[in-house]
């Protein structure tokens, strides 16, 4: 496959290795500075873009690609009020637009534990919290992965209404908090708490690689759909 990069970080250096790896080239890495290369470049010459950017350039990124016809597999994190615009974009252009905070398969199967054992502890009194550990080159916090998590926690336990970023605690809320330490590639930390006992569970990523390798796996699997995606589709799980 013919593979657009757009970020050229961390991220997009890590999914180039393993794109390379498993034979697809990459037709352009486009960064904050080189953005007008993509202008050069036709429908027809890109198979399928991978953007890993920042914040504040994933919507544009996004909107650019689905315009020009490329299905999109995106990781970036920190800018989804803006998600459902993207969603409707893409069904108007009947285009491709695959979407997850974190691609790592082991996550999406933590997110799945997650799920679970929030249904089990409702109602048995217990208080949430959660922590997500991350690189001092973090953008966002909390995380999107910590959001998700989040989410799904709130969906489940009666009492809980949403989620507040440390400092901010408030009855009703489970509290997130972020830390930012050297090179940590992304732990989070999940936490039921009584006056009796404690149970956690706990992802740690011991590199960027499972990051990278579900992102390639996602934009194998999207030229050819139409529609919006994540990875419960890819996975079935
Ligand atoms: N969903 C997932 O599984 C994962 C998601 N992420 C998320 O991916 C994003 C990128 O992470 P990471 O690679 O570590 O970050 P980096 O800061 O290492 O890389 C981001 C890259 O995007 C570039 N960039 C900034 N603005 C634009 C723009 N307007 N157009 C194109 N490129 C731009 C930056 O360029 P410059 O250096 O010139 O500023 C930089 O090269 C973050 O939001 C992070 O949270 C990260 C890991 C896993
Ligand atoms: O910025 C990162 O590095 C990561 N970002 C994603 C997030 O915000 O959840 C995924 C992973 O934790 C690494």
């Amino acid at each position: 496959m013919r593979i657009l990069l757009l970020g050229y970080g961390k991220m997009g250096k890590t999914i180039e290795k393993i794109a390379l790896e498993r034979g697809h080239s990459i037709v352009g890495k486009i960064d904050i500075d080189n953005r007008s290369e993509m202008d050069a470049l036709k429908p027809a010459d890109v198979d399928v873009a991978i953007e890993f950017s920042a914040p504040e350039a994933a919507y544009s990124n996004i909107t650019y690609c689905l315009k020009k016809g490329w299905p999109v597999v995106s990781g970036t994190t920190g800018w989804l009020e803006h998600r459902a615009e993207i969603e409707k974009l893409c069904l108007e252009q009947n285009g491709a637009f695959f979407y997850a905070s974190n691609y790592s398969i082991g996550v999406n199967l933590f997110f799945r534990l997650n799920r679970q054992l929030a249904r089990l502890m409702n109602g048995h009194g217990y208080e949430q919290s959660m922590t997500e550990i991350h690189h001092i080159h973090k953008l966002d916090a909390p995380s999107g992965t910590a959001i998700t998590l989040a989410e799904a926690i709130s969906d489940e336990i009666d009492n809980l209404e949403g989620w507040k970023l440390a400092p901010e605690n408030e009855a009703g809320y489970l509290q997130i908090t972020s830390k930012r330490e050297g090179e940590v590639p992304g732990t989070h930390i999940v936490r039921y708490e009584s006056e009796v006992d404690t149970i956690e569970i706990s992802h740690t990523a011991h590199s960027r690689a499972g990051f990278a390798l579900g992102a390639v796996v996602s934009a194998e699997w999207l030229p050819g759909r139409n529609g919006v995606f994540g990875m419960n589709d890819l996975l079935k799980i």
